[in-house]
């Protein structure tokens, strides 16, 4: 296969395409369909068929041998099995016994027809009118909420370690929310133009996809969050190299054929999983990278940003790439006397353990006033034991609260800070603290407590089920809210629970910059798409706010038209009389 084309034969292509879209009569302004945040199926005992339709579909891909995951790159489809390309494979995280997928690995020749297909595909792409565009998206919501629900549901329960609920508030809900919500923001941004305009003259902007493609690298723990990083920037008129987590290839693989069903024109999006640091290497030193979108850690972010920094320094690039990144998190509660105990108490556990607290939002620390913890430390620890001890007996998590951590790196960095906290005297577990890797990767949920509101492990993201209790004086409330500011690199997400209006005031106030995301009297996690807009400053990211309109903006580059309606007859002006 060559996709590879002459300088001349893009011109014809280009001329060609523009030709055709000359001829596309654009005859109204659409409004688009009204636009609601999907229902979340709660998958309770009392909806049997929900159940019967999820199993069927867990059996659909597990019961028929691991799938075959290519590239696919302009639309055309590599297996690697029969070539020299390495493979990788998934595996249940939660049974680790059970391949899920074999992954094609793209070489660095794979790589470059993938940048090549992205540019060509461009050329039509950006001239294809807001309404197909926005279609091929409205339509991938629904397949995904209706047709194709419980097999995206299966894939991100396995692949993933979800259970039902986690996998339902991603990859079917936040996902589709995504994908309808981006074509609304995308149609508010078109319709905002110049508002002030002189006699003579009619100003108005376009909003251009940027010049060259979109480098979109993906984390493991939500396939809305992936969705979302190739969806954005392709809805506006970008064409995207898209690099999957491959913990999270089956899933995501799932997805670009949904979208490939709902229309998507070959090469707009290219799938090409492959070893990280040889598909950055290879994309990042293309003239036309024109923006990373990434999601994942603050390491791994960080260090692409020196890389493209390096390369404008170098004089590599058409264009400055917008850098758009979303990355780690050290969530806190704080909770104030005031607070209800239960509701709090209950809503940490909720936020530090739902999905084995591997959410960038997940709660890893909590402040807890000395007057209410005994209480509080009891509701935690008697939550906790009615969880069924480390879930091995349902390894894909069906019904359970818990499941399996990704991987065995992130297994071991987590159970050997459990390990350390054993002989830490400034830390005592007060509850969990075991693990297995037996059948998978399951950890039980961890409480810490430690005496020095200073400890390392109230600063460093372990993104696993370890949740770390500082207690202090009820008088100390406003100096604990100066630590949490001042310790944390982090800005993600945190909650104050409080009845006292003045100490939510003071908490609002003091933690400004501590959350992008500031909750009040709910739990750190769950932040819904057109709702509560995502993403945190400092080491968290770039804060584009993932869910809003804004995230939009950063993958258009606006141009300005004035079209003057006066002929001039003198080119001097009036104060040039002499
Ligand atoms: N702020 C947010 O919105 C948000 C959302 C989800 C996850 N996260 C963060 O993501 C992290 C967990 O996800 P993860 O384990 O997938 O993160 P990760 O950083 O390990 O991987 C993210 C992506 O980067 C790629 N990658 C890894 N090393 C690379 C390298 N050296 N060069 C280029 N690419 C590389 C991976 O293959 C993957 O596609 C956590 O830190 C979490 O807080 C943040
Ligand atoms: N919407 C999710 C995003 C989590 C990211 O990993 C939340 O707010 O919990």
């Amino acid at each position: 296969m060559s996709i590879r084309i002459s300088t001349r034969a893009l011109w014809q292509f280009q001329t060609r395409g523009y030709s055709q879209i000359r001829s596309f009569a654009q005859l109204s302004t659409p409004a688009i369909p009204t636009i609601k945040n999907e229902p979340v199926k709660p998958f309770s005992h009392t909806e049997p068929v929900d159940w019967d339709l999820l199993r069927a579909s867990l059996l659909r891909y597990t019961d028929n041998g691991s799938l075959d995951i290519p590239l696919v790159i302009n639309g055309e489809r590599i297996y690697g099995k029969d070539t020299s390309r390495t493979i990788e494979t998934q595996i249940n995280p939660g049974k680790l016994s059970q391949e899920l997928a074999t992954v094609t690995q793209a070489s660095e020749e794979d790589i470059k027809l993938a940048i090549d297909a992205a540019k060509q595909a461009k050329l039509k792409w950006l001239n294809t009118p807001f309404v197909d565009r926005a279609a091929i998206f409205l339509k991938a919501a629904d397949l995904i909420s209706t047709k194709y629900r419980y097999d995206v549901l299966a894939t991100t329960m396995l692949g993933q370690g979800k259970n039902v609920y986690q996998a339902e508030i991603d990859s079917v809900t936040e996902l589709s929310d995504f994908f309808r919500f981006n074509v609304k923001y995308a149609q508010e941004l078109y319709s905002t133009q110049p508002s002030e305009t002189s006699a003579g003259v009619w100003n108005r902007v376009e909003y251009r996809p940027l010049e060259g493609f979109v480098y979109a690298v993906t984390p493991f723990n939500f396939t809305a969050i992936a969705a979302n990083l190739i969806g954005a920037p392709a809805l506006m008129g970008n064409t995207v190299v898209w690099k999957p987590s491959k913990y999270a290839a089956l899933s995501n693989y799932l997805l670009y054929t949904i979208l490939e069903e709902a229309g998507l024109p070959k090469g707009v999006i290219n799938f090409v999983p492959g070893e990280p640091v040889l598909v950055t290497d290879t994309v990042l030193k293309d003239p036309e990278f024109s923006a990373l979108h990434f999601t994942g850690s603050t390491k791994v972010f960080k260090n692409l940003y020196k890389k493209i920094s390096d390369n404008v320094a170098n004089d590599i690039y058409k264009d400055f790439p917008r850098i758009v990144g979303e990355t780690g998190g050290k969530n806190f509660h704080v909770i104030h006397p005031s607070a209800s105990l239960l509701h709090s108490a209950l809503s940490t556990i909720r936020g530090a353990f739902e999905y084995q607290g591997q959410k960038c939002s997940a709660t890893s620390i909590l402040f807890a006033p000395k007057s209410i913890w005994e209480d509080f430390k009891t509701v935690l620890i008697e939550s906790l034991n009615t969880i069924k001890p480390l879930n091995t007996s349902q390894p894909e998590g069906l019904n359970g609260f818990m499941g399996p951590v990704i991987h065995e790196a992130s297994f071991n960095k987590i159970t050997e800070a459990i390990e350390q906290a054993k002989n830490d005297p400034e830390l005592t577990i007060i509850s969990g603290g075991e693990y297995d890797k037996t059948k998978g990767y399951f950890i039980e949920p961890t409480i810490l407590q430690t005496t020095n509101p200073n400890h390392p492990f109230l600063k460093t993201e372990f993104f696993g089920p370890l949740l770390t209790t500082y207690v202090y004086e009820d008088v100390n409330f406003e100096q604990i809210l100066t630590q949490v500011n001042n310790n944390s690199q982090y800005g993600l997400t945190g909650s104050i629970f409080a009845k006292d209006r003045d100490a939510i005031r003071l908490a609002e106030e003091k933690l400004r910059y501590s959350a992008g995301n500031f909750y009040i009297n709910d739990k750190s996690t769950g932040a819904v798409v057109g709702q509560q807009w995502f993403g945190g400053a400092r080491a968290s990211g770039t804060n584009d706010k993932a869910g809003s309109g804004n995230i939009l903006s950063r993958f258009v580059s606006i141009r300005a038209i004035k079209e003057n309606f006066y002929e001039i007859t003198d080119f001097k002006y009036p104060s040039n009389y002499k």
